[in-house]
């Protein structure tokens, strides 16, 4: 198996070259996601984060109401602190099954927006591969693809290390400065020199 961690950025460009990666064939566990099953109605984790953050961020449905909970988090670095401390430990949890499920000669790859976030440097992978664009590029896509503002956009940038931070940890840097198609020559091409480390770690 060879384990790469994900990383980026808000918008970056992590999930397109994720799916492009799936597509060739990596086994994907994408934090994002598994932080929205964590909470799905009825789980332990929503039960947690409504007993934390009151029934207002429980939308008329019983599903969390994600945009009443930002509008809490991103606005007060006290309190996304301990939603992360609700989520984060069941998203691990949940990231640890998935990858013991998969196939032992697959390429794993966890896409982990807080990779760096964490105040350490994150160990245990074969590669870290970092998603990397200028911050004007990063809250046009964010701004457009969310239709949000600027200013809370802004809110979850802060919220996350800083570009430089990212590149200090990166094994391998997918640029996306680029359109859309670059970006998937990128992903190629890094996919093509993880493919060949495998090759070298099974011989
Ligand atoms: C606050 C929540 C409900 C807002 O949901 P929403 O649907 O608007 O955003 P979504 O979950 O799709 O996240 C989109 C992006 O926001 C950024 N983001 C999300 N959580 C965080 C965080 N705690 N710190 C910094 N950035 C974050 C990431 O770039 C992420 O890719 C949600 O982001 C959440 O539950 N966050 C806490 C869990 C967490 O830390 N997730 C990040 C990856 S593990
Ligand atoms: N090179 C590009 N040119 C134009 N748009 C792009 C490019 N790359 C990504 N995008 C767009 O930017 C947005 C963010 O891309 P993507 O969802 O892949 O990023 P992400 O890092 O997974 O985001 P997040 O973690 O915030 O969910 C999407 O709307 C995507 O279509």
């Amino acid at each position: 198996m060879l384990r790469v961690a994900l990383t980026g950025g808000i918008a970056s460009g992590k999930s397109t070259v994720a799916e492009r990666w799936a597509e060739l064939g990596a086994v994907l566990v994408d934090a994002d996601v598994l932080a929205r099953d964590v909470v799905e109605p009825g789980t332990p984790g929503l039960a947690a984060v409504v007993e934390r953050f009151g029934e207002g961020v429980r939308a008329a449905g019983g599903a969390l109401d994600r945009r009443a909970l930002a509008e809490v988090v991103f606005t007060d670095p006290g309190a996304r602190r301990e939603l992360e401390g609700i989520l984060h430990p069941l998203i691990r949890e949940r990231s640890a099954e998935l990858e013991a499920a998969a196939d032992p000669e697959a390429v794993v790859v966890h896409v982990i927006p807080l990779l760096v976030e964490g105040g350490r440097t994150p160990e245990g992978f074969d590669a870290i591969v970092v998603v990397d664009l200028p911050e004007d590029l990063q809250l046009e896509r964010a701004m457009r693809r969310d239709a949000a503002s600027e200013e809370q956009v802004r809110g979850r940038i802060a919220a996350q290390a800083a570009r430089s931070e990212r590149l200090a940890v990166a094994d391998l840097v997918i640029d996306n400065s680029g359109d859309r198609q670059e970006l998937l020559a990128e992903a190629d091409r890094v996919w093509a020199e993880l493919c060949q480390r495998r090759a070298v770690t099974k011989s």
